[in-house]
């Protein structure tokens, strides 16, 4: 029995709610330009819920976004974030409470999916979420970047004014294909928060576009950190969406000929990205790292099944879902469909390892080689592992 209870916010309350999440975060309160200019434009209404006792104690919210799946199409996902619970109420259940509410309320919005980044990665998993696209990160050493002669060059590249950026990227990124599973719509609710980025950094945040032969086919938003006239200074690559190869090409030649400049960074990239078949030397790129990037969690467990294509021959999968528990069940999978199946499972697993396997970022004989996945028989192991195979690594590349 909780002392506590959980409800959806008024929007006069939203203010409350965003100023305990980034209290959670340790960051200060908005001010309240900040709030009204870009905090309050990022609040989709109806979508952020509250836990109160005498006031409000936690708070998760989400935005209505699309998710490109495996094969192209494209399905309603609930983008969630602002997740915080006040640092004296932690670790008696309220995230859990919450959580629970605002499953049941995507759910009832008929939203295949919801989505996350995680601060950490021990938080979310029990409520069925799992790491479905992975990143890397990487390192370019200018003095070393030498582009090789036969790197194709071709279109023009123009910087926008921030402007011009906040006026026209919204269109641009919209009309870019979605090129890899886990890419993200990005609605209105999502672009004050760039705008809020982009105008209270200290270094000035540049839009650089790409025009292929049919107009804008890329873009490049970077910001350069040079502290004091002698330091090295540090081009960091913010955001990077292109169409082409050549639109990718275009912008890499953009960003090496940029003055005053020592190193380029690029974070959160997809793990296959070929930024080092651009050099003579290949080593001119350096890896820094990388990790989970995009947790997923099927909220609606057949619909979301049946959004992908597949290849290969049918599975049975049992799903076990603590949550949302009409999920739970044995569903046949197959390149002609996905239905509850009363047939003996083949492979038996959570919610949240289905959604490791689900945008192909983990195949299901990894997860079951470290006991994720329990299957009937091994040898199921390799049709699992064709059957959810992607032709491209997942990738979301959307920070929300
Ligand atoms: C998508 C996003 O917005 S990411 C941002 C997430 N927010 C933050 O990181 C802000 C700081 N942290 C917090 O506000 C809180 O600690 C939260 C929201 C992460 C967790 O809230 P709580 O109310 O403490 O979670 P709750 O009590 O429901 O925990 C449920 C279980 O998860 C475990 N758990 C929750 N958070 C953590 C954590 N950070 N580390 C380890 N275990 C955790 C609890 O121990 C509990 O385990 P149990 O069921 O075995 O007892």
């Amino acid at each position: 029995m909780s002392d506590y209870t959980v409800r959806t916010l008024r929007p006069d309350e939203h203010r409350t709610a965003a100023d305990l999440f980034r209290l959670t975060l340790h960051h200060v309160p908005a001010t309240d330009e900040t709030w009204r200019r870009f905090t309050e434009r990022m609040l989709q209404p109806g979508r952020t819920l509250g836990a109160f006792d005498t006031e409000l104690i936690g708070t998760v919210r989400s935005f209505d976004a699309e998710i490109t799946l495996p094969g192209g199409a494209r399905a309603g996902v609930a983008a969630v974030t602002g997740v915080g619970v006040r640092p004296d109420r932690t670790r008696r259940g309220i995230l859990t409470e919450l959580m629970r509410a605002q499953l049941t309320d995507i759910a009832s919005r008929g939203l295949p999916f919801a989505a996350l980044r995680a601060s950490e990665g021990v938080i979310y998993n029990r409520f069925g979420y799992g790491v479905t696209t992975r990143s890397r990160s990487y390192r370019i050493d200018r003095r070393r970047a030498v582009l090789r002669a036969d790197v194709p060059a071709a279109g023009q590249v123009e910087l926008w004014p921030l402007d011009t950026a906040l006026e026209r990227l919204p269109e641009l990124y919209a009309s870019l294909p979605h090129t890899r599973p886990g890419m993200m719509t990005r609605p209105p609710y999502w672009w004050p928060g760039w705008e809020r980025h982009a105008r209270e950094a200290t270094s000035p945040v540049v839009t650089a576009v790409h025009h292929g032969p049919n107009g804008p086919d890329g873009y490049v938003v970077y910001t350069v950190e040079r502290k004091n006239w002698n330091d090295p200074a540090v081009l960091e690559v913010l955001s990077l969406h292109t169409a082409t190869g050549e639109a990718f090409n275009g912008l890499w030649r953009y960003l090496l000929g940029v003055d005053l400049v020592d190193t380029l960074r690029a974070e959160e990239r997809p793990v296959d990205e070929p930024a080092e078949l651009l050099f003579t030397d290949l080593r001119a790129v350096q890896d820094t790292g990388g990790g989970d990037e995009l947790w997923l969690r099927l909220v609606d467990v057949p619909a979301a099944l049946g959004a992908r294509e597949y290849a290969g021959e049918p599975v049975v999968l049992e799903v076990v879902d603590p949550v949302l528990e009409t999920n739970s069940g044995r569903y046949q999978v197959s390149p002609d469909g996905v239905r509850r199946t009363g047939a003996a499972a083949d492979l038996r697993l959570g919610v949240d390892a289905l959604a490791m396997i689900y945008l192909g970022a983990w195949r299901p004989s990894l997860l079951a080689a470290a006991g994720r996945i329990q299957p009937a028989d091994p040898a199921v192991l390799l049709r699992a592992d064709r059957l959810f195979a992607t032709s491209v690594p997942a990738w979301c590349g959307t920070h929300f």
